[in-house]
């Protein structure tokens, strides 16, 4: 499991594993995996320009300590000091008796320009989402250059409990993270202004307490996997009954089935007109029409917005069997929810439900996903390149499988029967919306390959990806 924390707790945990240890210990630790990373990164140091952007802080003293290292090893090493009478002193004096140099603020944009690396030291967890002038400045520099950044600990500017970018701030090609993960390095748009990911082991993990955010690795979904035992059979791995599509949106009945087969229920029912129906089983002759026992409901794509749908979605919500509610479906959510709910809006969706605009969910995804998991007592999956999955007590999952190519027409379907079959299959909202939003980017990535995919790709190579995890498994 990835794992991440707030700053707070990060705070009290370093607190902590600090009263263990040498004065300046974490600091080494932090400023030695960081030096790594960014050798690996430029593939050797010798003969490297290295522009360190340091602020006032811990963080700076991260980044010009790690430059101390790189020039020892024969980068040539600069350093811009956004505030030089509250530079970090022992991080300058390593750098310089290294063989560093500080630059004048008069030749800033010739440091930036002769860069082939910035290490983004400006501020770490203790900074406060957007950046102080003399940083922005210095930082639109480096983007009007196009140098590739290492951002220390998180891109600076980032709020880093929640992921939401006030503007400006740091965009990182990678981020060297310590001790553990930062919410807002897995929840966009912080995740994307973060880059990949890498995490530095300074010894944080024995404090640390239940983290604020997860997210499941292939080892933890292969754990969750459900898989037939040699006695089972069609109904006791689970049938799921989907009710989507109508006569105007036959697709997404078709589409929202074949994620359901792909998955690992043993049957799947389908309930709606008859035009999408005969689609349905002329597509999937496996499919049995009409209602009947079910242990699960998927129920809302393509809908369509007739007013006795709304009575489907109710009495489908009524029938004490876990739902998973999409797309149309949504709309006719009304009040709180009892029982296992799986409510999996897309951000204009959500946003409706809201009652605010799409930009104010986009912006604060992780906020707007909570409130809506409250407010409707059910677990919320918001859709996206980092999809959220939310329980109403709090508990949440990040999914960092997929490629950009997932976003596709009818690709929110095709997860709809996946997220369903799991929950027939006797997972929990949070598990089958986590394991299928895991199962569903990586088929995504699988089918793609680089290039551009089709709804029913994804559910088709569903199964590959479903092999493939298991192996891990074994
Ligand atoms: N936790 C751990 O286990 C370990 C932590 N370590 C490292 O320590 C880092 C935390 O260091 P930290 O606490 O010194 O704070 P930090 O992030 O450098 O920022 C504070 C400074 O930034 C300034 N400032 C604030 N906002 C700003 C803005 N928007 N734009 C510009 N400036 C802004 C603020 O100025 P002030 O408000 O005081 O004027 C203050 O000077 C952490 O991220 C990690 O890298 C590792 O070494 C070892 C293990
Ligand atoms: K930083």
């Amino acid at each position: 499991m990835r794992t991440a924390h707030t700053v707070t707790q990060i705070r009290a945990a370093e607190a902590a594993l600090m009263a263990t240890l040498p004065e300046g210990t974490l600091m080494e630790r932090a400023a030695t995996g960081l030096a790594v990373a960014c050798a690996d990164y430029l593939g050797g140091t010798y003969g490297a320009g290295i522009l360190i952007i340091a602020g006032s802080g811990d963080n700076g003293g991260d980044a010009l300590y790690a430059g101390a290292r790189l020039a020892r090893r024969g980068a040539r090493v600069d350093a811009i000091l956004l505030d030089p009478a509250r530079a970090h002193a022992g991080g300058l004096a390593a750098l310089r008796d290294a063989g560093g140099q500080v630059v004048p603020e008069k030749s800033r944009a010739d440091a930036v320009a002769r860069a082939d690396l910035v290490l983004d030291g400006i501020v770490g967890i203790g900074g406060k989402p957007g950046l102080r002038p003399a940083a922005a400045e210095v930082v639109a520099l480096v983007e009007r250059h196009g140098v590739p950044v290492v951002a220390v600990d998180v891109p600076s500017g980032i709020d880093v409990d929640t992921g939401e970018t006030p503007e400006p701030h740091v965009r990182a090609t990678v981020t060297v993270t310590f001790g553990t993960h930062k919410i807002g390095l897995l929840v966009d748009p912080g995740a994307t202004a973060a880059g990949a990911v890498h995490l530095v082991d300074i010894g944080l993990s024995p404090y640390l307490p239940e983290p604020a955010l997860s997210a499941l690795q292939a080892e933890d979904v292969a754990e969750r996997l459900p898989a037939p035992e040699r006695t089972s059979q069609k109904y006791s791995r689970g049938v799921l009954g989907v009710m989507a599509g109508s006569t105007q949106y036959t697709g997404a009945a078709v589409l929202a089935v074949g994620g359901a087969l792909a998955g690992p229920a043993g049957m799947v029912r389908y309930v709606g007109p008859e035009q999408p129906a005969n689609f349905v089983r002329a597509r999937w002759p496996e499919v049995v029409v009409g209602e009947g026992r079910v242990q699960a409901w998927v129920v809302g794509s393509g809908l369509g917005t007739e007013p006795h749908r709304a009575e489907d979605v109710s009495r489908v919500l009524g029938s004490g069997l876990p739902v998973l509610v999409d797309a149309d479906g949504l709309r006719h959510v009304l009040g709180r929810l009892e029982g296992q709910v799986l409510l999996t809006p897309h951000e204009g969706e959500l946003a409706r439900m809201l009652d605010v605009e799409r930009e104010e969910v986009a912006t604060h995804r992780l906020r707007s996903a909570r409130e809506a998991a409250r407010r409707w007592n059910a677990t919320v999956l918001l859709k996206g390149a980092t999809t959220l999955v939310v329980t109403p007590e709090g508990e949440a999952r990040v999914n960092t499988t997929g490629t950009p190519w997932v976003g596709t027409a009818g690709s929110g379907d095709v997860l709809s029967g996946i997220c369903g079959s799991l929950l027939a299959a006797g997972l929990s909202p949070l598990d089958a919306g986590s394991v299928g939003s895991y199962l569903h980017g990586m088929a995504g990535v699988l089918a793609s390959r680089g290039g551009p995919i089709a709804a029913e790709d994804i559910a088709r190579t569903v199964p590959e990806a479903y092999r493939r995890i298991r192996a891990v498994a074994t």
